[in-house]
């Protein structure tokens, strides 16, 4: 009988509390019932890893339903090789960096520039949204003068996904992709047809070249990069902004030293993960933690627990932009580890780097406390409600 607890519905005003409260559980047992999701959790950070590892015994097969059936994070074995072959090659870092200067720079400079008559922001809304949101229209295709139209059909697609038990949710999801499918079609088609000098026209030569189909299949990867690149991004920055409002000395050491601001990333990454979660169906007995799991069991793996565990992070409540961390969950791992990191990690140093260079005396609003919960907003997520900060 596993231990029964409520872990994942958490909430406070502290960023780093959810970490020490999930390490703190781990330290007891690895395995628990969570009564709040209703499964079984696994904490520790080595039997996330030995899950992610064992992708025949664990599979992503519960993903697999309404607007993701077939995408890539569903599959396994050879059909997960092949597609996964042409997200590496449109998303390698060498392919994404041609996209730094000519796309995400000047998206990344307007969303700075909208600030600059303002004397306090709120820095999801104003940043951590409107950044990633501008980088995936203009990667993908998406008309500018739709981006506010899009943001909301997108964010019903991505509810429908984390809540297929939800049947409202599901039905606002469908119809949010079928008012979405006329410009997938209309972009799959015309590049399909002449690929563009773009990400879109380097995705419609691989499709063609791997042999995977034509206008369809390029549909349906553009609607997993939407899906996949823009709410995940969108909290990964939150909390990066989060941790440097928490800490002005490491924001200063960064302008000083922007060299600095990729491990400043990562440990961010470390030390207020947005990724909280994610889910494997257990395809047949297996034995994780000292818990045998019955074939049929639905699992979800904390992200997070493994990135405050003192053993590999010492002192773990300390954001230190000195740490260089690897080894954390926050991108997934195995298999079906996160194709867009590079993108994800290139968006955050470019957004947040213009932004420190444009407001020197950016700063916490100390007259608002954002909360931190499971559920930010609505989404799949950990994150902050808000980012109340100053600007001048
Ligand atoms: C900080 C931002 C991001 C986070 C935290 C994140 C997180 C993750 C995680 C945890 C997984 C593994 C899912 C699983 O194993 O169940 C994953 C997979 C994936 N992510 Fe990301 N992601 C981010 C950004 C992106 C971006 C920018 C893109 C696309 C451009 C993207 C596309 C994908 C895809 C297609 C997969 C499936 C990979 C596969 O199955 O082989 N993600 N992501």
């Amino acid at each position: 009988m596993l231990p029964r607890k409520n872990l994942f519905s958490f909430t406070s005003k502290d960023p780093s509390a959810f970490g020490i409260h999930l390490a703190a559980a781990a330290r007891e047992h690895s395995v628990y019932f969570d009564e709040g999701l209703g499964v079984p959790v696994v904490l520790r950070g080595a039997d996330v890893v030995a899950v992610l590892r064992d992708s025949e015994t664990f599979s992503t097969r519960t993903y697999d339903t309404g607007i993701m059936k077939g995408a890539l994070v569903t599959l396994g074995g050879e059909a997960h090789t092949r597609m996964r072959r042409l997200f590496n090659a449109v998303l390698s870092p060498r392919v994404i960096s041609r996209y730094e200067e000519a796309t995400v720079t000047p998206v990344a400079r307007r969303v700075v520039e909208r600030l600059v008559r303002k004397e306090r922001a709120e820095l999801f809304d104003d940043f951590a949204i409107s950044m990633p949101m501008g980088v995936t229209s203009a990667l993908f295709g998406l008309p500018e003068e739709r981006i506010a139209e899009n943001d909301a059909l997108i964010r019903k697609m991505i509810r429908s996904v984390v809540m297929p038990q939800d049947p409202v949710v599901v039905a606002e999801g469908r119809s949010a992709h079928a008012a979405m499918e006329a410009q997938l079609r209309e972009i799959a088609e015309r590049e399909v047809a002449h690929p563009s000098d773009t990400l879109l026209g380097e995705i419609a030569r691989a499709i063609v070249a791997e042999g995977l189909g034509g206008v369809e299949a390029c549909e349906g990867v553009v609607l997993t990069l939407i899906l996949g690149s823009y709410e995940t991004t969108s909290w990964m920055l939150a909390n990066l902004l989060v941790a440097l409002l928490a800490h002005p000395d490491a924001m200063n050491q960064l302008r000083q030293q922007p060299s600095l601001l990729p491990q400043a990333i990562e440990e961010s990454t470390r030390w207020c993960s947005s990724a909280a979660g994610i889910v494997r169906f257990v395809e047949r007995e297996a034995t994780i933690g000292g818990e045998t799991l019955a074939a049929g069991t639905i699992l979800y793996l904390s992200l997070i627990a493994r990135h405050y565990d003192e053993e590999i992070y010492p002192r773990p409540e300390t954001f230190d932009i000195h740490r260089r961390p690897v080894g954390m969950l926050n991108f997934g791992g195995g298999l079906h580890y996160c194709v867009g990191a590079p993108l994800a990690r290139m968006e955050a140093r470019v957004g947040v780097s213009l932004l420190l260079e444009r407001f020197p005396a950016l700063r916490a609003d100390p007259t608002v406390q954002p909360t931190f919960s499971t559920a930010p907003r609505g989404a799949a997520a950990f994150g902050p409600d808000q980012i109340p900060a100053l600007l001048v």
